[in-house]
């Protein structure tokens, strides 16, 4: 099948890394600005944005050097902007991004602020109408515009869901974890519906994490893990002992934890172009999502960070296809298997389904 195809078939984002998925053009646009002030030189960030090939290291080298380019209120809620819109642009209908909220105490910047930032972001959303507040917020409303940032009217207008996942970095102690997720709490009601733990895998301990996800947990936040991105079976055991609702990755997994995971049923986010890029599965050849595709495993088809991994969704649909011989009906109900993996309320699925079922009229026409 043609790309526009798989552009046009209605899909369902859950692992999108809002520092990830900035365009290149913004992101040399931002290292531009820096270079003429002096903050950086231009043409050493020039390449590194450009280079295709990073190992998992070098990727968060280049989250770094990202996080230095977009380290502004402004600039936060562009990318946002300009996220949401490349996303709903590709027909993605639903669409849970997840951030990590930073403290930068040079410009004013607190975990809140950071967050305020990004709703702002979603509010200046134009080319595309975002429902971006749960249903309960609003006991009086059916599906009123309140809801949606209804700044542009027309028929023919896409509609994409936005909701907003709050990440860990693991660099983080347990204090700064536990404010990120009483943030979380704090803004349930503007969108933000879970928790996720991020950052590079080889840094930080699972207990110094896991207090503040029992929390959430707790207070009945939605979990998802990156989980087994490199091998520690210690820790991926400790992570599905947690149950969260679902997981990221799952790539350095060995039998007894396979066991686990299919036991559990947990959704695995499948993000294909990211674990080859960076090693974590050796080629596509061998990528776990045959396996539990072919045992029916709940999974998911993500971007991880579209940016960086120069990818769209529409590109990891055509990916799986291609390496793993699967139609476009095939990958249809996947992504409408997906609406049950979800972190929003029952409404929001309902209203996805008749997205789906519509769409599904028109699939082979
Ligand atoms: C490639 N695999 C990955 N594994 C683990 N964490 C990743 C990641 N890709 C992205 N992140 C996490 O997301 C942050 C960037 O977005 P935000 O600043 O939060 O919007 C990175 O700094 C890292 O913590
Ligand atoms: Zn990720």
């Amino acid at each position: 099948m043609e790309m526009e195809g798989w552009v046009s078939m209605p899909k369902v984002e859950l692992h999108a890394h809002l520092n990830g998925s900035v365009r290149d053009s913004t992101l040399l646009e931002l290292a531009r600005v820096l270079g003429e002030k002096g903050v950086i030189v231009f043409s050493d960030v020039e390449h590194v944005i450009l280079k295709n090939e990073r190992s998992l290291a070098e990727v968060f080298r280049l989250f770094d050097l990202i996080h230095i380019l977009t380290t502004d209120h402004k600039i936060i809620t562009r990318i946002t902007k300009e996220v949401i819109e490349d996303f709903a642009s590709e027909n993605v209908v639903y669409l849970e991004l997840r951030t990590t909220p930073k403290k930068n105490d040079s410009i004013g910047m607190s975990k809140r602020s950071y967050l305020e930032a990004v709703l702002e972001g979603i509010k200046a959303v134009n080319t595309v109408d975002v429902a971006f507040r749960p249903h309960n917020a609003d006991v009086s409303n059916v599906k009123s515009s309140s809801l949606i940032n209804d700044t542009c009217n027309g028929s023919t207008r896409k509609e994409i869901y936005v909701r907003l996942l709050l990440s860990i970095d693991r660099r983080e102690t347990t204090e700064a974890a536990m404010e990120t997720v009483k943030l979380a709490l704090q803004m349930r009601d503007l969108g933000v519906v879970g928790i996720d733990l991020s950052g590079n895998p080889i840094v930080g301990e699972w207990m110094t994490f896991f207090p503040a996800l029992k929390f959430a947990r707790e207070q009945g936040l939605y979990i998802t893990l990156h989980c087994g991105e490199v091998p520690n079976p210690k820790e991926i055991r400790a992570m599905l002992d947690l149950l969260p609702q679902r997981i990221g990755h799952a790539c350095c997994f060995e039998e007894e934890e396979w066991k686990r995971l299919k036991s559990l049923n947990i959704p695995v986010e499948i993000c294909l172009t990211s674990n080859i890029r960076t090693n974590s599965v050796h080629s596509i050849e061998v990528h776990h999502f045959a396996d539990l595709y072919n045992s029916k495993h709940p999974l998911v088809i993500c971007t991880d960070d579209s940016g960086v991994f120069s990818t769209s969704l529409s590109k990891e649909y055509n990916l799986a296809a291609s390496a793993f011989g699967l139609g476009r009906r095939e990958l249809f109900q996947l992504a409408q298997n997906a609406i049950e993996y979800i972190f929003a309320d029952d409404e929001v699925k309902r209203e996805l389904k008749e997205i789906f079922n519509s769409a599904e009229k028109k699939l082979d026409q």
